[in-house]
């Protein structure tokens, strides 16, 4: 080969051949990397991330030291996971395990917490307790693999745990600053956010509560369900302002309105809720919510539903 006296005009420096980069990183979701991402909590839910939990659920014997409620039995578990996965795959969602590398950490399961999905990519969670600091790594290593870019890693004293926020419209998130999201996560996400020119609403957690997945969620573009006054004033007065209905779970055992509450919304007004809290599904159903159920007794020793389970990686968007 000869070596040219001059670069210039050749495509590494700008000349003919140089082809360049335009689209959007948002445009590129689909393309260079994989379709994901959400702007809403009701559309059609299409990809999740799980985990499969195994030996390391063991850590629940001595329960309170690793934020659980009760010992749980690994093998039922792990089929009322199984059976979780499956419901979801017999609704159209694909379904992709964190398969961490090495053994996971007692709660690795809980992915809601360890993201939040925008239509640009992930925000990763840095969660507030050391029992469950680093799970986010191994969700990381999963996001790169599937192929969904990161935008955002918390940083200095930030906390922020991915059921601590939710898509309000395509313009405006909230984000629940409590005992798991601190001041300083909540400002980083708000930042994060506003560069893709999406608004963040930060309201208060009450004390005492664990995430705001807790008190609020979506099943459809008009509908809302609400704990009865554990759900902050201004969020109520925000939703009721972008149309939706606001409905307030009716006053059972506080067990069983956590339990109902933590469903995951599959597409408007269809919910996939844990089995056997017929009166809060009857509720549902009476505002046209279609209900899919599965039984998860065990599961829920670890003190979290299918919502807090189930990392959305996608839904079809508006
Ligand atoms: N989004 C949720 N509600 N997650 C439940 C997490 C439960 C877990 N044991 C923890 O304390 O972190």
């Amino acid at each position: 080969m000869s070596i040219r006296k001059s670069t210039f005009g050749t495509s590494a420096y700008g000349g003919a051949g140089w082809s360049p980069r335009t689209d959007s990183l948002r445009a590129e979701l689909g393309t260079v990397w994989a379709e994901a991402g959400i702007d809403s909590e009701w559309r059609r839910l299409t990809t999740v991330m799980l985990h499969r939990p195994g030996a390391e659920l063991d850590a629940s014997r001595d329960p309170n030291a690793v934020q659980m409620l009760d010992v749980i039995d690994v093998p039922k578990a792990q089929d009322e996971h199984d059976a979780l996965a499956q419901a979801f795959r017999d609704n159209g969602v694909v379904v992709h395990y964190v398969d961490p590398a090495g053994p996971a950490r007692p709660n690795q399961m809980f992915c809601a917490d360890l993201m939040f999905l925008t239509p640009e990519g992930a925000i990763l969670a840095r969660p507030a307790s050391t029992v469950r600091a680093g799970e986010e790594r191994q969700v990381a290593r999963r996001l790169a693999d599937i192929g969904i870019p990161i935008v955002k890693y918390l940083q200095g004293h930030g906390t922020f745990e991915g059921a601590d926020a939710m898509w309000l419209d395509a313009d405006t998130v909230v984000v629940g600053n409590g005992m798991r999201t601190n001041r300083d996560g909540a400002e980083q996400v708000a930042v994060t956010l506003a560069e893709m020119d999406v608004e963040t609403l930060i309201v208060d957690m009450p004390y005492g509560t664990m995430h705001l997945m807790g008190m609020l969620r979506f099943a459809d573009k008009d509908l809302a369900v609400a704990w009865p006054r554990r759900t902050p004033h201004a969020l109520v007065l925000a939703l009721r302002e972008r149309g939706y209905e606001v409905i307030f779970l009716p006053e059972d055992s506080e067990y069983e309105m956590n339990r109902a509450m933590n469903f995951v919304t599959l597409g408007p007004r269809k919910i996939l809720l844990e089995a056997g809290y017929d009166a809060i599904q009857r509720f549902y159903e009476s505002h046209g919510v279609d209900c899919v159920t599965v039984p998860a007794k065990e599961l829920v020793k670890a003190a979290g539903g299918f919502g807090c389970l189930t990392g959305v990686l996608a839904r079809e968007r508006g």
